[in-house]
């Protein structure tokens, strides 16, 4: 079955996602930023919420991978009780690599995380095995910039076939997102990432700081469910 995930901002968006049955419900605040956090205690209520029923993930916010807060933010949010714990990695320096292999421990502890590089920041894709070495349990592709202009506006189709093969040779999970568009949905899907991410697509007007469009919601569930490629599980 083809997956997905769907960005909550409050419980009740969380709620409303789980009776439409994504793959994974994950928790951000749009307006703080890409990856604005939400308060660690409405993602432990959200979490309590879910019970479960589906796969939950939570930012620990915009740090920049180089800051000193990232393993407190890290722990904070693993300690709500999300599935994922997702790290943006905005910047691709030697100080933000040796950051990531500090959250090395975590891993071994049994956080499981997920990185997030940008394709609107030129990614560098060999930063996929740093994301392994470093006990990431996979790797997503996003957009840093959030101006309408959507994934495949910054990498060709080739692009991320590629992102993909290597992050499926490392053994990650695999996930891509930014801006994504219904129109998006099956070139994407023949890729076979392990999920495609959406938040702007889902609605009002297609402003992901807006509230949630049932009718958008249910015509992104749509494309994704009754397509007939299959991505691998
Ligand atoms: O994790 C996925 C993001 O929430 C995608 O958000 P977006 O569709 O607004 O780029």
């Amino acid at each position: 079955m083809n997956r997905w995930l769907a960005s909550a901002r409050n419980l009740e968006e969380a709620s409303y996602l789980l009776a439409e049955g994504p793959d994974i419900i994950d928790f951000k605040e749009p307006k703080r930023g890409v990856l604005g956090a939400l308060p660690p205690e409405t993602v432990r209520q959200a979490v309590a919420l879910i019970g479960g029923r589906c796969q939950t993930s939570a930012t620990i916010g915009d740090f920049f991978v180089e800051s000193s807060q990232i393993s407190q933010g890290v722990l904070e949010i693993a300690a709500t009780g999300v599935d994922y714990v997702k790290i943006a990695l905005f910047s691709n320096t030697q100080q933000a690599a040796d950051c990531l292999i500090s959250l090395q421990p975590l891993a071994a502890r049994g956080v499981s995380m997920i990185g997030v590089i940008f394709a609107d920041k030129q990614p560098d894709f060999s930063w996929i095995h740093l994301i392994k070495q470093a006990g990431f349990k996979g790797i997503m592709l996003d957009t840093a910039v959030k101006d309408g202009r959507g994934l495949l506006s910054h990498l060709s189709l080739p692009e991320l076939d590629n992102f993909i093969k290597v992050a499926r040779n490392a053994n990650l999970v695999s996930g891509l997102a930014g801006s994504l568009s219904i129109q998006d949905i099956p070139k994407l899907l023949s890729l076979k990432a392990n999920y495609l991410g959406f938040r702007s697509a889902l609605c009002t007007a297609g402003n992901r700081c807006y509230r949630l469009d049932p009718k958008a919601v249910l015509s992104i569930k749509r494309a994704i469910r009754e397509n007939p490629r299959i991505v691998e599980n």
